[in-house]
């Protein structure tokens, strides 16, 4: 390969699985794994039925069912929501009607789609990965190109195991330093929102590098490249490296034995290249992030816990302040207040960004041999079966439920209103979760976006507050 030109992460796995360039630069990808759920998948199989079409690959594609589902004990008496029921049994017709593999409801290994592809082993390094849902993303912390596509592309896929894409632009964010106590991945990735906004990662991929990040496991790694898509990037990526390896190695479905040796030293290849350009470089220090939290209804809105409410009159024009006071309206907050003075009603702990075993535990070091603030509900969300059994294994669950967290099956949940985990209006509420427009949790549910162990002292003291001065007691 000497003499080429230097190729970033990105550019290796796209000239990997480009099967046809057309002359505007568009490309004809091939898609190593589709992941599909019930939202975005009903019109898709109309699409193939009409078309007398059948699944390309049923093997390379998975499904599960994930967001309108109860996380209580109702789950097991079937959906009370007819709309919600109708797109879960159309995606379980659709399945046995296609061949399509699907995780039954029930079953141990359901929970979010993109918590279980990674837990799995189905989504591996060097990958082309596509769900019909923005968040697929997260599936880029096994350094694999990973990216969300709408329903119409869902049926392409499904047909033809391809996809047309138009390229990206490189970008690098680059994390360095040690992260200073109490801050976490998820305030590395909030930070990084707060700095280049949410349009800043626009027709880029992300690529995210840097000691910072390389210290990351993999789930704080899945929390980053998840929320790539709220700086407005196609999609985040983290190189594969020692600790996505040993994190493959442990996975049900991953390649076993001499075939998982031959991946890994493939694997080993794609890093970007010394001397690879990126269009744009953003560098952040870990040293300077203080555990963050939004004020606002865009993860943009963010700020050090230590902060207060900003001031539209001090922004720089009309349309910005005429803004911010609508923000303020519907979230119920006046500038100067104080982050930490911030009452809260709910607490929820789950999401695709931050609901895999680590996050519970970091949850849960904080609940422990604490209670929740009375007039307080926190709920603790898994983010799969898996993670769940795997919790109490731990003893976690019983940490939690004794300090006052429901403890619940895996699904969506209070991520968004559409299933019965929902905010009622003018409910404040801390949430893991990565998204928190007008509405996202429920009608006039106003959202906070933090990290678990933030979430956490939340729950325990009632209001917002900074994790850094609730140390945990003893050992989880
Ligand atoms: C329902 C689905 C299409 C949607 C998405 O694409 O992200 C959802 O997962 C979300 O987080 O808003
Ligand atoms: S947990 Fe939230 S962000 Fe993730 S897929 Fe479900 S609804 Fe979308």
């Amino acid at each position: 390969m000497s003499g080429q030109k230097p190729r970033t992460l990105f550019d290796k796995i796209w000239d990997a699985h480009v099967v046809e360039t057309l002359p505007d630069g568009t490309a004809l990808l091939y898609i190593d794994l589709h992941l599909t759920h019930e939202v975005t998948t009903p019109q898709a199989f109309d699409g193939l039925r009409q078309a007398g079409r059948r699944l390309r690959r049923p093997e390379a594609t998975l499904g599960v069912i994930d967001h309108n589902i109860a996380t209580d004990a109702s789950r097991y008496t079937g959906i009370v929501d007819p709309e919600s029921r109708v797109q879960v049994e159309t995606l379980e017709r659709n399945a046995a009607e296609f061949g399509m593999p699907l995780i039954p409801l029930l079953d141990q290994r359901q929970g979010i789609v993109h918590v279980i592809g990674p837990e799995l082993g189905r989504s591996l390094p060097g990958m082309t990965i596509v769900c019909g849902d923005s968040h697929t993303s997260t599936h880029g912390a096994m350094g694999a190109l990973a990216f969300g596509i709408g329903t119409s592309e869902v049926e392409h896929v499904l047909a033809t195991q391809t996809l047309l894409q138009k390229p990206a632009k490189n970008m690098k964010v680059e994390v360095n330093g040690t992260l200073p106590l109490g801050c976490t991945a998820k305030d590395i990735v909030l930070a990084i929102i707060g700095r280049i906004g949410t349009a800043g990662g626009t027709g880029h991929v992300i690529e995210f590098a840097g000691d910072a990040i390389r210290a990351l496991d993999m789930a704080g790694r899945m929390t980053v490249c998840n929320m790539s898509i709220e700086g407005g990037a196609r999609a985040g990526m983290v190189a594969p490296d020692e600790t996505t390896f040993d994190y493959v190695r442990s996975r049900p479905m991953a390649p076993k034995g001499e075939a998982l040796e031959r991946a890994i030293a493939y694997w080993r290849t794609l890093p970007s290249d010394p001397g690879a350009q990126f269009d744009t470089v953003v560098r952040l220090e870990a040293g300077d992030i203080a555990p963050q939290v939004t004020w606002g209804t865009s993860p943009e809105d963010v700020l050090p816990i230590t902060g207060l409410v900003p001031d539209p009159e001090a922004a720089e024009d009309e349309a910005r302040r005429e803004q911010m006071r609508r923000k303020m309206q519907y979230m119920g907050i006046t500038p100067g207040q104080r982050l930490q003075d911030l009452k809260v009603d709910v607490v929820f702990v789950g999401s695709c960004t931050n609901s895999r075993i680590e996050d519970i535990r970091a949850a849960a070091a904080i609940a422990r041999g604490r209670r929740v603030a009375d007039g307080v509900r926190a709920m603790v969300v898994p983010g799969s079966g898996l993670v769940k059994a795997q919790a109490e294994e731990e003893g976690l669950d019983r940490i939690l439920r004794e300090a006052g967290f429901e403890w619940r099956e895996a699904g969506c949940s209070m991520c968004l209103g559409m299933n019965p985990d929902k905010l009622t209006p003018g409910q404040r509420c801390a949430s893991t979760s990565n998204r928190n427009f007008e509405g996202r949790q429920g009608p006039g549910g106003r959202t906070h976006l933090l990290s678990p162990a933030m979430a956490a002292a939340a729950a325990i003291a009632g209001h917002l507050a900074d994790v850094r001065d609730f140390q945990p007691k003893g050992t989880v």
